[in-house]
């Protein structure tokens, strides 16, 4: 097997396997270095087991709110199986498959920069071997959970969103420190399969603090209504576990300490820049790997160090770093090939946007592009509309009780969108014909003409143009 690839990969999440496939698109040999599973963490531990333990919760809700549906208690262990099925039972074979039929080199083994254009792989019994590349080398090595320093915290052996997506036995009492996704996505998904006392301690005042403060409310409140406590501007100074697999208490700077059998800890991530051998090629290994919108790291000699995905901190969201992978693929390929580089599809420009997100929960919550507050920071010149969800006739169609809000964010001096945040059931879906909108720049009096069927949650688009005047 050769040492020598035009391209080569470090890391096999969705980010480096998309890559990979662009750059064989492009012609060019690939060689991709992952040191756990081919799929990274969204296949296993991040958003695929997640989404497929939020399901049935989210369902349930569903069927609570239409009259005349039974609705029975939620099979757990049944649900546990389809999450094990959906993560293909933790093996990566079909996935290692995909790369080498992409075609490329698969290297199981820890990857580090060694220097220029060179990559060690350290496999698991020790033994080292040294690659090259022709044309450049590619980070795509994700991010790792942040575990804040507060005292015995570390020793308490709290979850990660690693056990969490994992569960094997949903713990009664359940603690959840943090309010941002995964916080509000695993507390409602673990709460609703049987963490009969699940508390979320939220240090801040708000959940899902960068969105729309509505959106975080109305969770808030459908969180509260089911039956999990939210305590905001609560500080966690410390975390006891008397003995492994016993009680954890968390104690508060006000109020009674809070006890519970597990204490997931869902705090944000850091980019995975440790022990990659950044320091060999000058960067520092603390930060995201800056760069430029073809996804080439800036600061290093040559050009020939791209990152893409989590590690270089832009938006940790898979569909984001595929994106990103996608332009990085075909830059470094049109480059080895000495053509141009420049095309429309070969920049990042969605992450300045503002990136589209979903968060699962029951009300879902999505939102694209910017918020009011950050778009008046920005200096635009902003109106916003709102309107209440449960008023349009497709939502209260949807169920008894539809609690949900749309915002958009317009600016008034080319009449397009810069935001839009929609937060109530079932409104995942709707949130591409808003990214659509803000991205494509279309104006309202456009949009006007784009006409929604009839009974949909679609109709809010004709509500919200309404409220603005149209
Ligand atoms: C609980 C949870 C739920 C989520 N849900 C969603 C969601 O619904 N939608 C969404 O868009 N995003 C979601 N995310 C975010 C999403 O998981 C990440 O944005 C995505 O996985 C990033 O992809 P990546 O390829 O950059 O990194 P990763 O998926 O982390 O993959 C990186 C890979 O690199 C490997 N690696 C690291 N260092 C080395 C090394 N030195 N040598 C060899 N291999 C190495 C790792 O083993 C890993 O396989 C969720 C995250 C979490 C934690
Ligand atoms: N559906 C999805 O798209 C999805 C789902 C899960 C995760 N993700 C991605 O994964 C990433 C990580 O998610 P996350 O929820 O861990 O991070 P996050 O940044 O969304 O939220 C972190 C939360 O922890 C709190 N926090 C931070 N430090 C703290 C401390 N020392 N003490 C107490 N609270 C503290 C913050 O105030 C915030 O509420 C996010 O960037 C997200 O985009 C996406």
């Amino acid at each position: 097997m050769s040492d020598e690839f035009d391209v080569i990969v470090i890391g096999a999440g969705p980010a480096g396997e998309n890559v990979v496939a662009r750059a064989a698109r492009g012609g060019l040999s690939a060689a991709v270095v992952e040191e756990e599973r081919a799929g990274g963490e969204c296949a296993y531990w991040a958003c695929i087991p997640s989404k497929a333990l939020l399901r049935p919760v989210e369902l349930a809700a569903d069927v609570g709110r239409v009259p005349g549906l039974a609705l029975r208690p939620i099979d757990v262990d049944a649900v546990l199986a389809r999450r094990d099925e959906a993560v293909s039972h933790l093996d990566d074979g079909r996935q290692v498959q995909w790369i080498k039929d992409v075609p490329a080199e698969f290297f199981r083994g820890r990857g580090r920069l060694r220097g220029p254009r060179q990559v060690e792989v350290t496999a698991s019994d020790g033994s080292t071997r040294l690659l090259r590349a022709r044309h450049a080398v590619v980070l795509a090595t994700g991010s790792r959970p942040v575990i804040p320093p507060i005292p015995g915290l570390a020793e308490a052996s709290p979850w990660t969103s690693r056990e969490a997506t994992g569960v094997r036995a949903v713990p009664r009492r359940l603690a959840v420190l943090g309010g941002g996704v995964v916080a509000c996505e695993m507390a409602q998904a673990l709460h609703g399969l049987g963490a009969e006392e699940t508390t979320m301690l939220v240090r801040g005042h708000a959940l899902l603090g960068r969105m729309e403060p509505f959106a975080g409310e109305l969770l808030a409140a459908s969180l509260r209504d089911g039956g999990v406590r939210v305590r905001t501007g609560a500080q966690v100074t410390g975390v006891e576990r008397r003995e492994p697999g016993g009680p954890v208490t968390v104690h508060l700077a006000e109020g009674a300490p809070v006890e519970a059998d597990e204490l997931l800890v869902a705090t944000g991530r850091r980019p995975a820049t440790g022990d990659l051998g950044l320091g060999a090629v000058g960067l520092p290994d603390t930060d995201p790997v800056r760069v430029d919108d073809s996804m080439r790291a800036t600061g290093v000699a040559d050009g020939w160090l791209y990152a893409v995905g989590d590690v270089n901190g832009r938006n940790l969201l898979t569909h984001m770093g595929k994106y990103q992978a996608r332009v990085c693929g075909d830059v470094i390929a049109a480059r080895a090939r000495g053509e141009r580089d420049d095309l429309p599809a070969m920049r990042d420009a969605a992450d300045g946007y503002g990136a589209p997100q979903v968060v699962f929960t029951d009300p879902q919550v999505c939102a694209v592009g910017r918020t009011e507050a950050a778009a008046r920071a920005e200096g635009f010149d902003v109106r916003v509309i709102e309107y209440d969800l449960g008023a349009v006739s497709g939502a209260y169609l949807l169920g008894d009780g539809y609690r949900g809000r749309a915002k958009a964010v317009v600016d008034e001096d080319r009449r397009v969108l810069l935001g839009v945040t929609f937060a109530g059931p079932d409104v995942a879906e709707l949130l591409h014909s808003a990214t659509v909108a803000v991205t494509a720049e279309v104006t309202l009096d456009r949009l006007w003409h784009a006409v929604p069927s009839f009974p949909t949650v679609s109709e809010v688009w004709l509500r919200l143009l309404e409220e603005y005047g149209l």
